[in-house]
């Protein structure tokens, strides 16, 4: 199953992420995006994101190596194909996390994935949250608030939305979307042996 997390900038989609990972290890896998973008203070290449130039980007582009891919505030950002594939393939679950547009693409380019919108509890404390983690300059974070309103619009193309209000509540929710969405998949998947051998 492919499940993505997607929603504005400043939402807490990294912060529920890992601490849904860190609840449950060896779960599911993370799809690491490549990037444009230069590295934070902290991030590693190969675990955070793969860093690279806008050319080898482009490559990748052009020779059909991106699930999907976007460009969001300057930089690009995409998800490599093969490694997803390669999970999907051996029946691994594998969980993104993405901005709208590219969230999106896979909508349209695989339609069983599961979409999960990660709200504010409201704007202002969007803006809270950008201007506390101080890794974006003020224009950033303004390009990035106006961009949230149009990301907000687009909620209605999710199967789940999940008010990110506490960070604890937050991965709960999204840990029981899982878990239903599971029991569903391995339901249907029952059935369907149960017709097959009559
Ligand atoms: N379309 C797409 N967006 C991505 C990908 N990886 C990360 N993003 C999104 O790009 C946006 C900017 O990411 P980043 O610069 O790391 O900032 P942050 O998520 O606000 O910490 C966020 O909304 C990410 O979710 C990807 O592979 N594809
Ligand atoms: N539920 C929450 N309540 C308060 N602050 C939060 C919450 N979730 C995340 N944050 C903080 O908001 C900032 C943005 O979170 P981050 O996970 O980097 O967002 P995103 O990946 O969506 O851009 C970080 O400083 C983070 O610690």
């Amino acid at each position: 199953m492919l499940f993505l997390l997607s929603g504005p900038s400043g939402v807490g989609k990294g912060t529920v992420r890992k601490a849904l990972f860190k609840k449950n290890p060896h779960e599911l896998l993370y799809s690491i995006s490549a990037t444009t973008r230069k590295p934070r203070r902290g991030e590693v290449d190969g675990r955070d994101y793969f860093f690279l130039n806008k050319e080898q980007f482009e490559k990748m582009i052009n020779d059909g190596q991106m699930l999907e891919y976007a460009q969001y505030v300057n930089s690009y950002y995409g998800t490599p194909k093969t490694w997803i594939d390669e999970q999907r393939d051996q029946g691994n679950d594998v969980f993104m996390e993405i901005e709208v547009n590219g969230a999106m693409q896979v909508r349209a380019k695989v339609p069983d994935a599961i979409l999960i919108f990660l709200l504010p509890p409201d704007l202002m404390q969007l803006r809270n949250r950008l201007e506390l983690r101080g890794t974006e300059s003020d224009e950033v974070i303004n390009q990035r608030l106006k961009t949230a309103r149009e990301e907000i619009l687009m909620m209605t193309n999710y199967d789940y939305a999940v008010v990110n209000d506490k960070v604890d509540k937050a991965v709960k929710k999204v840990q029981t979307i899982i878990d239903a969405e599971r029991l569903k998949a391995n339901r249907l998947a029952n059935s369907y042996i149960k017709i097959l051998e009559g």
